[in-house]
């Protein structure tokens, strides 16, 4: 559901907010949706996770986490008042088997 607050967005700060970023087409989308209400005086961009393998020109004012993945896997967030607990998942094809499992996402460095 969009809400947008009284008085619209023409001029104020609008701080656009995801749990990853990725190719950065869903960024993309939010600003040409955005745009469509107004003409905000900036617009930064807030992401839980930046996990990198960019296909745009957009990059994170705040990131919570950088975490370098592979292409193959996909990282998952989880938010306690969601999810019932707060986690970062990084599931890999190759982790199991059955073709897909989930494990704590590991902060260093990953291929
Ligand atoms: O940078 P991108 O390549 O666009 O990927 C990032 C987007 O992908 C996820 O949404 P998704 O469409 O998977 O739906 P979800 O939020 O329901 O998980 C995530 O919440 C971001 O919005
Ligand atoms: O790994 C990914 C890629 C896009 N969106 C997600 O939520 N996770």
């Amino acid at each position: 559901m969009t809400e947008i607050p009284d008085g619209g967005v023409d001029g104020r700060v609008v701080i656009l907010v995801d749990d990853v970023l990725y190719s950065g087409r869903t960024v993309r989308a939010a600003l040409d949706a955005l745009a469509a209400y107004g003409r905000p005086r900036t617009v930064q961009l807030a992401v839980l996770v930046d996990r990198g393998h960019r296909e745009l020109p957009i990059r994170a004012d705040y990131v919570g986490k950088n975490m370098p993945t592979s292409r193959r896997e996909s990282v998952a967030v989880r938010l306690r008042e969601i999810d019932g607990a707060d986690g970062v998942l990084i599931v890999s094809p190759e982790a199991s088997p059955a073709g897909a499992a989930a494990g704590t996402a590991d902060p260093g460095d990953r291929p």
